[in-house]
Order: C-alpha cells, then sequence, then structure tokens
C-alpha cells in the first residue's frame, strides 16, 4: 500500500505526518522552535532551525510508521504562510532571521502605500488589503536593510521566498528555486488572475524579480529530494500554503463549501470557483490552489487572534491550567452574564483590519466570575468567525450549508455548539483533524496516481460529530447586534 509523508511547517512547531491510501494517519512527529521577538511587534524565526526540525520530524515519522524512504510514493508540503527569507543562492545561508507573517515592521511602508492611493489597484491585482501580514514588503525591508543586499540581489547572489521555497530548496540541495501559486498569492506581489509575478506591483514594492522563485501549480511532480539526504528519491509533488492545504483537507472542492481552523488565529476559507471573487467586507480574495492548469479561488477571513486568547486565559491570567480545561469552567456557568470579550490581542483582522483595535472585556459586574470570562472568550471566538462567514455569504452570493471545522481549538465542544447558534448552521468536525497535513498528502498523492481523483478524497472524507444550532435565529440576531457594539469599542484603542 503507498505511503505519503506530509511536510507541516507551522508557526511554532515543525510536524511531519505519513498518511495510507485511505487517508489514515499512521504516524505523527512533531517539534517546537524558538520564536524571537528582538522588538515589540518584530517576530523572528531561524531559518536553518525551520529546516533542521522540519527534516527531523520527516526522519522520525517515516521511522515511526515502521517504512523506509523507498516505501514513500511523495511527499508534500504545507506551510505557515507570507513568512518571508533571503539567502545566498550559492551557500544555501540566510541573510537574516525569517521575518514572520505577525511580525509587523513593515507598517509605515504600508501606510505609505496607502496614501499613495495604491490600495484599489493592489486589491484588484492581488485580492488582498494593504497590511504587514504579507510577504512583500517584508522582502523589501531584507533588502533595505541587510548591508549589501540590494547590490548582492542585483548581482543575481540573492533567493528569496516563503517556507515552502526555502524547504524545496534544502531538499533539493539547492537546485530548485520555486513556489506554487497559493505562497506566491501571499506576497502580494503575483497578479493572482494570471498567477504570475506583476511588474507593476515588483516595482512598487521595490522587490526586484531576479530574487523571486518561479511559480508552479499545487500538484505536480516538482523533483525529487536530492541524493546525500535522508529522504533522498523520494518525488516532492505536492504544496500549499497551510490554509489552502485545509481547504483541500476537508473536501471543500465545491463554491459555497468553507472550513474554519481554529489555532492560534483562525482562518476561514471559502471556496469560490474558478474566477477570482472582489470582497467588499475587506475579506481577501485569494487562491484556493491549481490543479492541472486550472486555478480555483477562495474567499478568506483572517483572525489573528483565536485559541491564543485560550492561553492568554491560562498564561497570563491562571484561571486555567491547560486549553482544554477552557471547556469545564466555561460550561459551569449557563451563558456569560452580559460578559462580552473581544479578544483583539493583536488588533482585529478581517473583516476590520484595526491594528489599533486592543482585547476588551465589557460588561462585568460584581456577579462576573472567572468562569463567565472565560465563556466570553469562547463566545468572542464563535462572534469572530459568525462576522466573517456572513461576509462571505454576502460577497460570495452563496449560502452556508455547513461550515467544516479543525485545528486544536475545534476539540473544544462547547465552542462549536456556541457556533452553530451564533451561525444559525450546522457545524461539522471531520474524523480526522490534521486536515492541513492531509491536504499536502492529497495535493502529492495525486500528482503521482496515488489517488487518482477528486472524488476518491470526498469519498474519504468523514464525519466526527455535527452540531445544530440551539438557540432560535431571533436571539442570535440580538446577541450579534450587542457583540457589534463590543466591537465599537474595542476599535482604535491604541490610536495616538
Ligand atoms: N480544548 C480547547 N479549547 C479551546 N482552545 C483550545 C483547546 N485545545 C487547544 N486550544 C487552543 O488551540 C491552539 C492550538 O491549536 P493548533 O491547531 O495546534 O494551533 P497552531 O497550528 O496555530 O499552533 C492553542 O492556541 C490553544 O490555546
Ligand atoms: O502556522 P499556522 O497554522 O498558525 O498558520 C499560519 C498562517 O498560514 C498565516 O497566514
Amino acid at each position: 500500500m503507498p505511503h505519503i509523508l506530509a511536510l507541516d511547517q507551522g508557526t511554532t512547531s515543525s510536524r511531519a505526518i505519513v498518511f495510507d491510501q485511505a487517508g489514515n494517519i499512521v504516524s505523527i512527529a512533531q517539534r517546537e522552535f524558538q520564536q524571537f521577538y528582538p522588538k515589540p511587534g518584530w517576530v523572528e524565526h531561524d531559518p536553518l532551525e525551520i529546516w533542521q526540525s522540519q527534516l527531523e520530524v520527516a526522519v522520525e515519522a517515516v521511522a515511526k510508521a515502521g517504512l523506509e524512504v523507498a516505501d514513500l510514493a511523495a511527499l508534500g508540503i504545507t506551510n505557515q504562510r507570507e513568512t518571508a527569507i533571503i539567502w545566498d543562492r550559492a551557500t544555501g545561508e540566510p541573510i537574516h532571521p525569517a521575518i514572520v507573517w505577525q511580525d509587523r515592521r513593515t507598517a509605515d511602508t504600508c501606510d505609505q502605500l496607502r496614501l499613495g492611493g495604491h490600495e484599489a489597484r493592489i486589491a484588484e491585482r492581488t485580492g488582498l488589503v494593504i497590511d504587514p501580514y504579507f510577504a512583500g514588503t517584508k522582502f523589501a525591508w531584507l533588502l533595505d536593510h541587510v548591508p549589501d543586499a540590494r547590490e548582492r540581489a542585483a548581482r543575481g547572489e540573492l533567493a528569496a521566498g516563503t517556507v515552502d521555497t526555502w524547504l524545496v530548496y534544502q531538499l533539493t540541495g539547492g537546485a530548485l528555486h520555486i513556489t506554487d501559486v497559493t505562497n506566491a498569492g501571499r506576497t502580494q506581489l503575483m497578479d493572482i488572475h494570471r498567477c504570475q509575478w506583476d511588474d507593476q506591483l515588483l516595482a512598487l514594492l521595490g522587490v526586484p524579480r531576479e530574487v523571486l522563485p518561479e511559480i508552479h501549480s499545487s500538484s505536480e511532480v516538482y523533483a525529487t529530494v536530492a541524493k546525500g539526504q535522508p529522504l533522498a528519491g523520494v518525488p516532492i509533488a505536492g504544496m500549499a500554503g497551510d490554509q489552502h492545504a485545509a481547504l483541500f483537507g476537508q473536501a471543500c472542492f465545491k463554491p459555497g463549501m468553507v472550513k474554519n481552523t481554529y489555532g492560534t488565529g483562525c482562518f476561514a476559507l471559502m471556496h469560490t470557483g474558478t474566477e477570482a471573487k472582489p470582497s467588499e467586507h475587506k475579506l481577501l480574495s485569494t487562491l484556493a490552489w491549481q490543479i492541472g492548469g486550472i486555478t480555483e479561488y477562495a474567499l478568506e477571513g483572517s483572525i489573528f487572534v483565536a485559541g491564543a486568547v485560550v492561553q492568554w486565559l491560562r498564561d497570563q491570567l491562571g484561571i486555567i491550567k491547560s486549553a482544554a480545561d477552557i471547556e469545564k469552567l466555561a460550561t459551569s456557568v449557563d451563558d456569560t452574564g452580559g460578559v462580552y470579550f473581544v479578544p483583539a490581542l493583536a488588533g482585529l483582522g478581517a473583516p476590520h483590519w484595526d491594528p489599533y483595535a486592543r482585547g476588551t472585556i465589557v460588561g462585568l459586574t460584581r456577579g462576573t466570575s472567572a468562569a463567565h470570562i472565560a465563556r466570553a472568550a469562547l463566545e468572542g471566538i464563535g462572534y469572530e468567525v459568525a462576522d466573517i462567514v456572513s461576509a462571505m455569504q454576502s460577497d460570495s452570493g452563496l449560502s452556508l450549508s455547513e461550515l467544516r471545522v479543525d485545528g486544536g481549538a475545534s476539540n473544544n465542544d462547547l465552542l462549536m455548539q456556541m457556533q452553530a447558534d451564533l451561525l444559525q448552521a450546522e457545524v461539522v468536525r471531520p474524523a480526522v483533524t490534521e486536515t492541513t497535513a492531509l491536504g499536502a498528502a492529497y495535493l502529492a498523492g495525486l500528482a503521482t496516481g496515488v489517488w487518482s481523483d477528486r472524488g476518491e478524497l470526498q469519498a474519504q472524507w468523514q464525519v466526527d460529530k455535527r452540531f445544530g444550532p440551539k438557540i432560535p435565529a431571533d436571539l442570535a440576531a440580538e446577541r450579534r447586534a450587542t457583540w457589534n457594539r463590543a466591537v465599537e469599542r474595542a476599535r482604535e484603542w491604541a490610536l495616538d
């Protein structure tokens, strides 16, 4: 039976998962790596640690599965998106630590782009809003701040890329400098309609074409792992940013199908078909994937802090010992006692894009307990996701039949019930919640004949649990209206 290895390079850990042909998990290995916060708002990773940890877990997962490397039909790569790395093409030496997607250091550049009146053109070409989140301004920052970088780039000595590109470069011993459309689409440098680097955008953001990788589809045999490496000879056959891979792993193959991943943040994606859909609600219009020459698109709502608010309650307030404890504490009260918690601890992402918003707890009384706050925190995640899903429905004109969920916090049944209540729609948790890695495995397996088509993948997707709305629609609407008042209080809080 063929096996596929998925490399899932996330923001806080590198994971590797071996899947069998039935889409079952055979083994998992995971390693956390260091986060660096050199200045307020800055977040960095060591690119070599990313590579080493990813390689180690890959080797460990294959060994745990009791397999030889020769038993692997292919490997697929999925990764934290928008994180920017530049390295020396000849030596593979990074010129600077990776600038992570959460990093805000290019906020000024973004303000200038906005003041320069470029917002509409950038939105039309890239589907993105102007925000430091994306990789393009980070590449420019690196070229401007590392001594001699621009000169070296002009001489063709430097390679730039997101984490997918970096891993392929390493796996192929420096032979390949490529990316896939989903990752390229998050640089703010690619025209998402043509799936090519856009000269005007490159000039506007100050990133020379010579440093950028070649853009490929999300499912094809790009290369095999180089000789001398532990995974030598394995075809590298699938590549997609983690949220796009999760959409694929959730078998959201048709327009209107939506998945939401509840991790550190939340990322909801709706499949919208073969044309990019512009958003009127500041959602991102993004690639779903490109397979066999056909490009599919999605609308995305990104929330920067979701499960992280549970970590905050654990680490900063100490009202729970582990993240999973929140469910018991929040269930010990029937409601939030009128408390609303806007988890804008790092500003607000979609649909507000307000970097100056701050976490806000309103409605406190003398009767408010830790349990009420815990419950309000979970509900706050549910409201944010509901806001995004409503915006998606309005932008796409497609109505939601169900929300497919995954990620660490999707194991919280109370949160899932709240989500169904607030959305007034069914929330469905699949049996395999490692959908990001599964999506990468599927993309690689489709390119190597392990699976013949999406119908086969669709048939493998199985439900663990369904949650239906238990409160009436008018009550949900009333609560959401009050939530909007709480959001107004959180907005622009940190603006001088
Ligand atoms: N039972 C739970 N209830 C609520 N939040 C949870 C629960 N289990 C994990 N989390 C939260 O989910 C996040 C971890 O999920 P994961 O999918 O591993 O995230 P990531 O891939 O972003 O690191 C953490 O922020 C944690 O606080
Ligand atoms: O590493 P994750 O799972 O938190 O995902 C990060 C996203 O890709 C950022 O856009």
